[in-house]
């Protein structure tokens, strides 16, 4: 079977929701390939978290069955946190359901989550060796329906400020052009991960070999691409009037410089380039603008989000445990 589902994007395209159905209710979701728990706002939450978002009521699902005495509790790289009760229930996208799928209802929010209120809760994709659920992890909607999909992937094609697609079980060869780049991931941290042994500075700039780069994670669930501190602090180095500013939260510069393009090795075959135009990624008045491209705070890994990913065709092989891009139709 295959399954293919919208993807829309927030303002700015922070990040983008798809329709997902559990136990007969819709709800909201942001697929997130850097992390591996499936939760969603309930009825449980304080209704000053709940309110503006759609929340999922366990006890008007037929088919919902409690996980006793099992909890979830989920730390973000980017400080964000949730945690809460589990249950079982259907869980249905573009038309392929997991009868029983791990579903994990959030009883306590950081801010970031509530003030969201376009998102009903995330559907990790990542690997569920990360899955946070205790006394025994579950696995994610993708690992459920793997074998049951005509191809053991899934792929993909966000858009810059429009809807995109996610499809499971097919690679459609009308979304992309050309080859598709694949490079090995290494899921033993549970995240689409791979090296990124070089990156590149202006639209013709020569590919310049970073050894001691971080690896880096396909992340649809972070925004921004961030990057090991030597390579963003090279990027905005060729940005004139670009600084750090702390109380902005990163990199800024004025709305009138001209960035260079910029390209990230996506393993050692392939280098996936930015026009200046896509790093530019907010506006935040008086002239003063944000770029897309960030500091990962010497994480010691480098988040390639939605600024690098939505200009791409990605792939997530799930059996030949591989990651690819390639150009869109
Ligand atoms: C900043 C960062 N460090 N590390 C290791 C990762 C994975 C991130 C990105 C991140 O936290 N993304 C996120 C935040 C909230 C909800 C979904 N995804």
């Amino acid at each position: 079977e295959t399954a293919q589902v919208t993807a829309s994007p927030e303002q700015n395209d922070s990040e983008y929701l798809s329709p997902v159905t559990i136990g007969g209710q819709a709800l909201t979701l942001d697929f997130d390939t850097g992390s591996a728990d499936l939760w969603v706002f309930s009825n449980s939450l304080p209704s000053s978290d709940s309110a503006g978002h759609v929340t999922f009521d366990p006890s008007k699902s037929p088919t919902f069955t409690p996980y006793s005495g099992a909890t979830w509790q989920i730390a973000y790289g980017d400080g964000s946190s949730a945690t809460g009760s589990v249950g079982f229930d259907s869980v249905t996208i573009g038309g392929v359901t997991v009868a029983h799928q791990a579903v994990e209802l959030a009883d306590n929010l950081s801010g970031a989550f509530v003030q969201d209120t376009q998102n009903d809760g995330l559907l990790g994709l990542g690997f569920s060796t990360i899955n946070t659920i205790q006394p025994q992890r579950q696995k994610t909607f993708f690992e459920n329906i793997m074998p049951s999909l005509a191809l053991p992937v899934f792929t993909a094609n966000l858009q810059a400020d429009a809807s995109g697609t996610y499809t499971f079980g097919a690679i459609d060869t009308a979304q992309y052009s050309g080859p598709i780049h694949y490079t090995p991931i290494d899921s033993s941290a549970g995240f689409w991960q791979f090296t990124s042994p070089s990156y590149t500075i202006g639209s013709n700039g020569a590919s310049v070999p970073c050894t001691t780069c971080s690896p880096a994670i396909a992340d649809t669930g972070t925004s921004l691409v961030l990057l090991d501190d030597d390579v963003v602090s090279a990027y905005y180095a060729q940005v004139n009037g670009a600084s750090q500013d702390q109380s902005q939260g990163g990199w800024v510069f004025p709305c009138s410089a001209s960035l260079p393009g910029f390209g990230v090795a996506i393993g050692s075959g392939y280098t996936a380039m930015l026009t200046g135009q896509d790093v530019m990624y907010e506006s935040l008045g008086g002239g003063v603008c944000y770029g897309g491209l960030q500091s990962n705070a010497g994480q010691g890994v480098q988040i390639f989000g939605d600024v690098l990913l939505r200009h791409y065709f990605a792939v997530f092989d799930g059996g030949a445990k591989r990651f690819g891009l390639a150009k869109k139709a």
